[in-house]
């Protein structure tokens, strides 16, 4: 598949002389479902803002849809949600800061009008739109910036840390989202839980903002030595399953562990032997 984000040598540092980016890599193609992951301050925010052209590396290049290093000729198929949900919601009511990708596309009044009604009541925002905005919770605000980016219907979705204020049943539901998504995702995460379920492929940002790794979700996941080299931990069911069975059989999703112990009990339960 073509590349839709090609980014070289990319370094950034900030202008207190902190380098946050150094010397990075990436390259992300049509469909497919990236994350990003490392610790706190590695520089996962700082190369979602370059890749998403919010902000110019001090080196390096990023080419977009391998046909310009412009990101403003090609704003309007970035969707990129930032870190803190505030950055996004600056209209008087939360229907217009979702309404407001749509129209600045200039979508059919009518078929703006249904995306924002389906993604509030998939998201549970039918009741709080006609609210200004600063007037939401945290989960609130986080769903509101989410179904403000999903509304434009980019074709590449920048994600920085979708899940982080929201409950278990928003999770799932901004997961399936996602997942819908017809389109390529990166997703930026320090949490590797939600990984598995999201991204096939991983990209590892070290402490010192290089790359640390680049590879197939169950390659990273599994690799508890390199996880713990850069900071992180492996998701629960691999701290669950690993030593127990092999690693190419650790289950990465909660699904794939209860799968794999009803298969065990199945085996140890004479009742239950076909
Ligand atoms: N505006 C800024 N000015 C100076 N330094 C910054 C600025 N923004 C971030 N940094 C620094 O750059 C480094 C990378 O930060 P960045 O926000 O990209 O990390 P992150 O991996 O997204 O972290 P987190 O998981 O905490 O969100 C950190 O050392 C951080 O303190």
């Amino acid at each position: 598949m073509e590349p839709v984000i090609d980014a070289r040598g990319l370094t950034h540092a900030y202008p207190d002389g902190t380098t946050a980016l150094r010397d990075v890599d990436v390259t992300i193609r049509r469909g497919e479902r990236v994350a990003v992951v490392g610790a706190n301050g590695s520089g996962k925010s700082t190369l979602q803002l370059a890749l998403g052209g919010l902000v110019a590396p001090s080196a390096g290049e990023v080419t977009y849809f391998g046909e310009t290093t412009d990101a403003e000729a090609v704003r309007e198929r970035l969707g990129v949600l930032l870190q803190d949900p505030d950055d996004y919601l600056f209209n008087t009511t939360v229907r217009e800061d979702i309404e407001y990708g749509p129209a600045q596309l200039g979508l059919p009044r009518e078929r703006a009008e249904r995306r924002v009604a389906a993604l509030a009541d998939e998201l549970g925002l039918t009741d709080l739109l006609e609210r200004p905005p600063f007037r939401l919770s945290g989960g609130e605000k986080q769903r509101a910036a989410v179904a403000s980016v999903l509304a434009f219907d980019p074709d590449v979705l920048l994600l920085d840390e979708p899940f982080g204020a929201v409950d278990a049943h928003y999770r799932a539901r901004i997961r399936d989202l996602v997942t819908a998504h017809d389109g390529t995702v990166v997703l930026f995460t320090p949490s590797l839980d939600a990984v598995p379920e999201i991204a096939e492929r991983v990209v590892v940002v070290d402490r010192d903002g290089t790359l640390a790794a680049d590879a197939p979700a169950r390659d990273v996941l599994t690799d508890r030595d390199l996880l713990s080299d850069v900071g992180l931990r492996p998701p629960t069911t691999v701290r669950l399953f690993a030593g127990l069975v092999d690693d190419d059989a650790i289950p990465l999703t909660v699904a794939a562990a209860r799968d794999l112990l009803d298969d065990a009990r199945s085996a140890l339960d004479p009742q239950r032997r076909r």
